[in-house]
């Protein structure tokens, strides 16, 4: 049964892409790492030393927040422990603000330290301590006097919305909650560097997203530079200006979250990113589809590019081509959009493989579904 082309030019139309520039790059760098390599000894049973950073390099502007994401194992801890002055890398060297750490001694390092607060994903609370005394720590450790210290940790807790609790201990609080006093506690001794190491893996969806929601304002209102380091992409695509990926201790990209996730260009970063922007109807869907469909299945990536849609009509059109959407979506990242769209097509023989065709030779980036 053929349908009027019309249908699909005039859906398609409706969905006309109005992009948006991301945010710029290139201000004042206050992390640096400069060709860091991270080996630790064999342990003998195994023998062989293990490199769990190998010769990374990168910048992370002043007042972004920068993500880090890779698989378990990829080196994402030891990289944060490098940028806190933990572990001293093998060889290379890393910058926070005007320090070169690598060239300081422990002493030295501890001072910079203090600029930097941390976020764990266990929370890492006192239990015997209330809220208020998990967050007045850090300044007591500090010798910030007393008085200091309350109005401190008022301003604190009351900006994390946890005033009323300042008297319970950790063990009355929700997961979401023991986080936002471990945010209020790291941002204690007003650092301007942020570590978050996996600090919503512990949480439900809803929770993450209000911790996220706090680091985000952490930023914004506080200026704070944040670098999160997590394995959940959804993590970065929603609080990350720029995004590196690790993958077996190597860099293997860096950029706008937005080009990192729809335009990887190694197939390490397309692997990870793949399963955030779900690209491609699951198996079992594809599967429903060709039963339930008799033409052709295209999936066609729809990314930031101005008029891309209706011109997509168009070639269409033109092969006489009926081409209905049977699944996809477009979503945005950073203000941009990117999805994806699986058509059913069908048309005069010959038809279709020309309009395919003419799609790709116009750079659309598209996948047949078929067996
Ligand atoms: N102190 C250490 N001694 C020996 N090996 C280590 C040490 N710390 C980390 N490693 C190894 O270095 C590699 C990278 O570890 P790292 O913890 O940085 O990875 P990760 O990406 O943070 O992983 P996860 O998400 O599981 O925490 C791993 O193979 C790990 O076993």
């Amino acid at each position: 049964m053929a349908r009027d082309p019309a249908w699909c030019r005039a859906a398609v139309a409706m969905m006309a892409i109005t992009g948006s520039g991301s945010a710029p790059h290139g201000s004042q760098a206050h992390v640096r790492l400069e060709h860091v390599t991270k080996r630790f000894p064999g342990n003998g049973r195994r023998g062989a030393p293990l490199t769990a950073l190998d010769d990374v390099s990168l910048e992370i502007d002043r007042g972004e927040v920068f993500g880090v994401i890779g698989y378990s194992g990829a080196g994402k801890s030891t990289l944060v422990r490098m940028i806190n002055g933990l572990e001293t890398p093998t060889r290379g060297r890393v910058h926070v603000g005007p320090h070169e750490l690598t060239a300081l001694a422990e002493r030295a390092r501890r001072g910079v330290r203090r600029d930097i607060g941390m976020v764990f994903q266990q929370f890492n609370l006192f239990r015997s301590r209330t809220v208020a005394g998990n967050v007045a720590y850090p300044l007591k450790v500090a010798g910030v006097a007393r008085p200091e210290r309350d109005r401190r940790v008022a301003r604190l807790l009351d900006f994390v919305g946890l005033l009323d609790r300042a008297h319970d201990h950790p063990e009355q609080l929700s997961g979401g909650q023991k986080q936002r006093v471990g945010i209020a506690r790291a941002l204690a001794t007003e650092p301007s560097l942020l570590l978050a190491d996996e600090a919503t893996s512990a949480l439900d969806p809803t929770t993450t997203g209000e911790v996220l929601a706090l680091l985000r304002r952490v930023n914004r209102e506080l200026g704070v530079t944040i670098v999160i380091i997590t394995h959940e992409l959804e993590v970065i695509r929603s609080i990350a200006d720029r995004v590196a990926v690790l993958d077996g201790g190597r860099l293997v990209e860096s950029g706008s979250v937005y080009e990192v996730f729809a335009h990887p260009r190694t197939e390490a970063a397309a692997r990870f990113v793949g399963t955030a922007l779900r690209d491609r109807p699951p198996p079992e869907t594809l599967a429903r589809l060709r039963r339930t469909h008799r033409g052709r299945l295209i999936t066609v990536r729809v990314r930031d590019r101005a008029g891309f849609q209706t011109a997509l009509a168009a070639t269409f059109l033109r092969h006489q081509v009926t081409a209905e959407i049977v699944f996809g979506g477009i979503g945005e990242l950073q203000d941009r959009p990117v999805g994806s769209l699986t058509f059913e097509l069908t048309g005069p023989p010959g038809a279709v493989d020309a309009a395919l065709a003419a799609l790709r030779d116009d750079g659309a980036d598209l996948v047949e579904e078929d067996d």
